[in-house]
């Protein structure tokens, strides 16, 4: 293991370079000790862990704690009054200092940009609006195994459409062997089907696989079948850059407790293109969508914002927007998605590099022996096809004691059943030294489960 000794060296001066290696501190991360890492001595038990689960939850900005804390206090002394108080920046205005920050992380304009409800209820909201099934054009194109509400999603609507989920559905397959899909063969379902499919909807970074897709050229072309373009960001807002606008992109929905570390069940977004403002209406209205200026009259009439805030629905959670603006405010400090980007394509790229050097690692999983242990990685090892994730299959059935290796060690990923740990280095808080230690933990994890012994029952030798 004498890779990993050296590479710390690494790890070290490429943190010392690392020009936005402050944001780490307005984050407070869990520690050894309160994440229960039994294998860390005691002297470190009160630093942090490391925390590589940032694309499932993203940890506390300290921002964050201080506007929901500044939210409570107004509420405490002007209750209802702070709906409106201080005049023009009110609980009602609190969206204006979210949406034009939001819009920069996605590349749109603020018009076409909202933060409101969450993610799967959004979905929704804009299939009604967007997925407008004929006789001759109603299928829905998205990636096998997509994220199971997604799935859901799908369905359901297809179903309440009148129509059969096994005909309505298109799932894409990667090629047998393969674990991601194709860009061509998304491109030439598109090309071949085109005329049948309604709506094309894909995740923008695969949450399994942390496949990043082609998201322009998918939208072109699917645009150019005459078939409406919706994008699940969930895994890929905060994460990579994107240009939802200069793609054309129609619709697109995320939520905001992963990479941009708004919180458990914090506040999702949509976007919806400009080009729909003279075309589309929104179809389940509610009074938050009604143009601020008559609102509070309350017309019987609903005369809508133009642009993707006239599909809000509801008021919104103050205390969600709070947590979530104190994270934003942290991304636009730090200089937007480039500098960041920057750093995670460096940070990925250094933790594959460890991996890659360990005893156990198989180029692939058909290049293990039965029951052999070890682990591939499934993440394209294309840099522009991936975010921050990469996500190790582990072989042998022995994901949950490596799961377990791993954080008793201190290296809090996630695990997905059957057989994949994710581990996502995050550019704002994370360090290279992180993932020397993640690399190093797992090689002492797999060596700690011995070559001949049983684990689960399952010989591992
Ligand atoms: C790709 C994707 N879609 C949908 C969801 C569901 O999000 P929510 O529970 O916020 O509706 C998630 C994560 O939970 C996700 O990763
Ligand atoms: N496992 C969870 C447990 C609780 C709440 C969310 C999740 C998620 O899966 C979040 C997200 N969709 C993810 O890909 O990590």
């Amino acid at each position: 293991m004498s890779f990993l000794s050296s590479d710390k060296a690494l790890a070290t001066s490429l943190d010392a370079e690392d020009p936005i290696r402050s944001f780490r501190d307005r984050f407070v991360l869990p520690t050894n000790r309160s994440v229960s890492a039994s294998e860390v001595s005691a002297d470190h038990l009160d630093d942090p862990c490391t925390y590589l689960c940032g694309n499932s939850l993203g940890p506390l900005p300290k921002r964050s704690r201080e506007l929901v804390l500044n939210e409570l206090d107004r509420w405490a002394s002007l209750a209802v009054e702070g709906h409106f108080t201080p005049k023009g920046h009110g609980w009602v205005e609190q969206m204006d200092d979210l949406n034009p920050i939001m819009a920069e992380l996605i590349g749109a304009k603020t018009s076409e940009t909202a933060c409101m409800s969450t993610l799967t209820a959004n979905l929704h909201l804009l299939m009604g609006s967007f997925y407008k099934p004929t006789s001759t054009r109603y299928k829905i194109l998205c990636e096998t195994k997509a994220f199971p509400s997604d799935q859901y999603a799908f369905t359901s609507q297809v179903i309440a459409h009148g129509l059969d989920p096994q005909d309505a559905i298109l799932e894409l397959h990667p090629r047998p062997g393969e674990y991601h899909l194709r860009e061509e063969d998304i491109l030439k379902t598109i090309s071949e089907q085109g005329s049948s499919i309604a709506l094309v909807l894909f995740s923008g970074i695969q949450y399994y696989t942390g496949q990043f897709f082609p998201i322009k050229s998918v939208t072109e072309a699917a645009i150019a079948q005459g078939c409406i373009v919706g994008w699940d960001l969930a895994h890929a807002v905060g994460n990579v850059p994107l240009q939802l606008h200069d793609w054309n992109v129609d619709f697109a929905v995320w939520c905001s407790y992963k990479y941009l570390n708004s919180g458990p069940g914090g506040m999702g977004g949509l976007f919806v293109h400009e080009k729909w403002d003279a075309k589309e209406s929104p179809r389940s209205a509610g009074w938050w969508g009604h143009t601020l200026d008559s609102r509070f009259a309350m017309p019987p009439t609903f005369s809508p914002i133009l642009g993707a805030q006239g599909f809000q629905q509801s008021n919104p959670s103050v205390l969600a927007g709070a947590s979530l603006l104190g994270s934003l405010e942290v991304f636009k400090e730090a200089g937007g998605m480039k500098p960041l980007r920057e750093k995670s394509l460096k940070m990925t790229h250094f933790l594959e590099s460890l991996l890659r050097k360990s005893s156990y690692f198989k180029p692939s999983s058909s290049s293990s022996k039965e029951g052999e242990k070890g682990f591939a990685i499934i993440t394209p090892s294309d840099p522009s096809s991936r975010g921050c994730q990469l996500s190790l299959l582990i072989l042998g059935g022995i994901m949950q004691p490596v799961f377990d290796g791993l954080k008793a060690r201190g290296v809090i990923g996630d695990e997905r059943k059957p057989d994949v740990i994710r581990l996502a280095p995050i550019p704002l808080y994370n360090t290279f030294e992180d993932c020397w230690k993640a690399a190093r933990a797992l090689e002492d994890t797999f060596a700690s489960l011995g070559s001949t012994e049983s684990v689960n029952g399952l010989k591992i030798a």
